[in-house]
């Protein structure tokens, strides 16, 4: 794949036309490599904006200042997001994953990462005997190690066999089954919970959560980057090379496909109808099962069946942009916490300039972020600064100067963050997610294995062009 972003895809069977559904990164990624490979192609997007779910938001902020509502983190071993990153050219700076003054609140007690790690029971957890004194990633390992050593060190097809093994677990049941021996007691995994990150979906795949979350999020070792000056400057920058081609406001409504091509249906500002060879769909599943697609039977049942259970897990983004950086004087880093916040993270650019800095207040998944469904955005604002005030004091009223929510949720363009898999699903459908149904092909990153990351959109639309590419 690295192959194909450097040098385009391999001569094809001859110039199609070719209809690309969603100008996020994986229709970004299909459209451009298609279209060097000679193909007659159109994006439709249904937004304003390209980018999709990287989405870098600069108002209300001050000149220069911004936030990733979406994607904000990239892993230095996401090599298909670091090659398109170098072929564009676009400058990065490490992101603060975690800093030397992290801290938690959990259970009412506010400590820091170290003091917590040096003596875990000071968070209160009541833990059996043989539990205490083990911070939670000890615990979350003495039971996941086995599978984690297995996975790492498998073939292609022993790690298969293990997803395969355990697909009909949820995280909370291996914790709590822990088929590997070491059973752990609910306050363990309670703790294990709020600490790794997965209070918000612990009923979802055991190995979905373990290979995209915990695995690349929590692990210490993993590094991470940010584009300088927003994560949309990726997308951006393929915006130029399809000028011609990319569509706006053209929101996809309706697809028939025949024996002879595709017809795609789109409103918003002047209705439209294209025609195409071949039709290439980028938008998650929950956003499709609001488009007709006929004729019913061109899509396979199991096809049909992931369409309308794959979900779209919720994730809400608080940021509030403060006048002075007080996190830095006061050496606060980022926070863990069991309040509606949850997740705290201090901003990655602008270290030490001085000037005012955005702080991801609050960033919520799963569950935890079903919490601010029932609240207005004001409220949202509200909420999150009683928790801000826990951490750095009532100073936080005086240096507010301006803030910004998203909730993923209710964006129509996405009906979500990013997908995560239920118990049972992987052996279930997930080989037909990405199938081709007659003339329509299917990318995104609900299609990759890489749920919810950069790295699976692209991969996906890479795939894509390439199945297009060879029709
Ligand atoms: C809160 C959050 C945090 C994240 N954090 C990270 C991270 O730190 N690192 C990372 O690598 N990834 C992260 N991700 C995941 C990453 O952003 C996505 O995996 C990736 O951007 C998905 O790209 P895509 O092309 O698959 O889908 P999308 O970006 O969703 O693109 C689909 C496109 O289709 C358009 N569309 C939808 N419906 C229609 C319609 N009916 N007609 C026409 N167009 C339509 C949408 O507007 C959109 O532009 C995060 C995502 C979220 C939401
Ligand atoms: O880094 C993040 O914040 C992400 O959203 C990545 C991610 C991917 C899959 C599940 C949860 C989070």
């Amino acid at each position: 794949m690295i192959a194909i972003i450097k040098g385009g895809l391999p001569q094809g069977k001859g110039k199609k036309k070719i209809l690309i559904i969603g100008a996020g990164l994986s229709g970004l990624v299909a459209a451009t490599l298609l279209k060097k490979a000679g193909h007659e192609v159109t994006l439709l997007e249904g937004n304003n904006r390209i980018g999709g779910r990287v989405y870098t938001k600069r108002s209300p902020f001050s000149e220069g200042n911004y936030l990733d509502m979406g994607a904000m983190r990239i892993p230095d071993n996401h090599r298909l997001v670091m090659e398109y990153i170098r072929k564009f050219n676009l400058p990065t700076n490490p992101f603060l994953n975690t800093t030397p003054y992290d801290k938690l609140y959990v259970n009412g007690v506010y400590t820091t990462v170290d003091e917590y790690e040096g003596n875990p029971d000071i968070l209160g957890f009541p833990l059996t005997q043989s539990e205490k004194g083990k911070t939670a990633e000890q615990l979350f390992l003495d039971t996941t190690k086995p599978f984690i050593d297995a996975y790492q060190s498998g073939s292609k097809e022993e790690r298969k066999r293990l997803i395969e093994r355990f697909s009909n677990y949820s995280m909370g049941r291996f914790l709590r089954e822990s088929p590997y021996g070491n059973p752990l007691s609910l306050n363990a995994i309670r703790m294990i919970s709020v600490l790794q990150g997965i209070e918000g979906f612990p009923e979802f795949s055991f190995s979905d959560i373990l290979t995209d979350i915990i695995y690349p999020i929590f692990r210490k070792e993993t590094k991470f980057n940010q584009i300088t000056g927003g994560n949309d400057r990726l997308p951006y920058a393929f915006k130029e090379g399809l000028k011609d081609n990319l569509l706006m406001n053209q929101q996809v409504y309706r697809i028939v496909q025949d024996r002879d091509g595709v017809e795609v249906y789109t409103r918003n500002g002047k209705p439209g109808i294209y025609r195409g060879d071949y039709a290439l769909v980028t938008v998650p599943f929950t956003v499709l099962q609001s488009i007709e697609i006929e004729p019913y039977s061109s899509i396979s049942f199991k096809k049909w069946q992931a369409i309308t259970e794959l979900t779209n897990v919720p994730a809400v983004k608080v940021g509030i942009e403060f006048k002075n950086r007080f996190w830095e004087e006061m050496k606060i880093g980022n926070i863990i916490s069991d309040l509606p916040s949850r997740f705290t993270y201090v901003p990655s650019n602008g270290i030490g300039s001085g000037r005012p800095g955005v702080l991801l207040a609050s960033y919520s998944w799963g569950q935890n972020a079903l919490l601010f469904n029932s609240m207005s955005k004001e409220e949202i604002f509200a909420n999150v600064m009683k928790d801000l005030e826990k951490f750095y004091g009532p100073r936080v009223y005086s240096e507010v100067s301006s803030y910004a929510v998203y909730n993923w949720s209710v964006n129509p363009f996405s009906a979500g963050c990013f997908t995560l898999f239920t118990p049972g699903q992987e052996t279930d459908f997930a080989d037909y997610i990405q199938h081709p149904e007659g003339r329509l092909h299917f990318a995104g990153e609900h299609t990759s294995s890489f749920h919810g990351w950069m790295e699976g959109a692209i991969e996906s639309g890479i795939r894509a062009a390439y199945e297009l590419n060879e029709r």
